[in-house]
């Protein structure tokens, strides 16, 4: 795997051709990457046209996280534009690093996506927040420091979060709330004193994942949406320990409601 990624953006123009051939499609015009737990969201998308293994591209390591598919699909939604969604992702602490963290949203923008909607499964900061809510993303603090971006590739990251998106979805579900959200390397979850820093620098939300697809992606040119799903209260908040197959649960409860959402709101972004 690792030659594949002396060429990043080599890598994903190969993969590109390669769901290209496989769907028939010459184009996709949205991406979606599906966090943990969000898999069954997807489904309320209807009847793929197309569905596969991530392993059937090149420089996809297949999924090691519970809760994430190695699959990807293809769909026709209703006003005919073409949405690729990723059920799965590989996070930065899987120590494959960064480019196979940022491959599936540099394969997307090489198959003709402009928008990306990156979603994931966080730790509720904000104390207004309650487990099963979904929130919008409107920026992020990196407490991991790692870049996808190799070089001098000096990206404007003020608008990184899409405020034009976030208003479309807004119009559809005006009852979403917008908030900062922290990319925390893990694996391990954070400690209590570690999350009163975060709220401290102003974060709402702290989650594994997103930051570095959203930076990739954006770097290419995209515009971006992210919603995280607060699948339990952060560390510290009420004394309980912390354990993925909750996240997993969580997930699941709100998959319905997340899936209705995504299904409204894609064919207008
Ligand atoms: O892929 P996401 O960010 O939704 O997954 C989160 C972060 C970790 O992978 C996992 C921790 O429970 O959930
Ligand atoms: N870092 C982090 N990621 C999560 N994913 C789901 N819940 C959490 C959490 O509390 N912290």
């Amino acid at each position: 795997m690792g030659k594949l990624y002396k060429d990043p953006i080599g890598t994903a123009q190969k993969a590109a051709k390669a769901i290209a051939k496989i769907t028939g499609k010459d184009k996709h015009d949205v991406a979606l990457v599906m966090g943990s737990g969000w898999i069954s969201a997807a489904d309320a998308l209807g009847k793929p046209t197309h569905e596969f293994a991530v392993t059937e591209l090149p420089g996809f390591p297949a999924p090691t996280v519970a809760g994430h598919g190695g699959k990807v699909r293809s769909y026709k939604l209703e006003n005919k534009i073409n949405a690729l969604v990723f059920l799965g992702r590989t996070h930065f602490y899987e120590g494959l690093g960064m480019e196979p963290v940022a491959h599936a949203v540099r394969t997307a923008v090489k198959a003709g996506c402009r928008t990306i909607v990156l979603t994931n499964a966080c730790g509720g900061i904000n104390l207004d927040y309650k487990v099963g809510q979904p929130v919008l993303i409107k920026d992020h603090i990196s407490l991991t420091a790692a870049s996808p971006l190799i070089g001098a590739d000096f990206v404007d990251l003020t608008d990184l979060y899409s405020k034009k998106l976030r208003e479309i979805v807004k119009a559809e579900d005006p009852s979403l709330a917008e908030g900062v959200y922290v990319h925390w390397r893990g694996p391990s979850y954070e400690t209590p004193a570690e999350i009163r820093m975060m709220r401290t620098m102003g974060a709402d939300l702290v989650g594994m994942s997103t930051v570095p697809e959203a930076i990739a992606a954006h770097a290419l040119g995209a515009q971006i949406l992210a919603i995280s799903l607060v699948t339990n209260a952060a560390a510290g908040v009420t004394g309980e320990k912390l354990n993925h197959a909750e996240v997993i649960a969580a997930g699941k409860a709100a998959a319905d409601r997340m899936g209705n959402l995504l299904a409204k709101v894609l064919p207008k972004l």
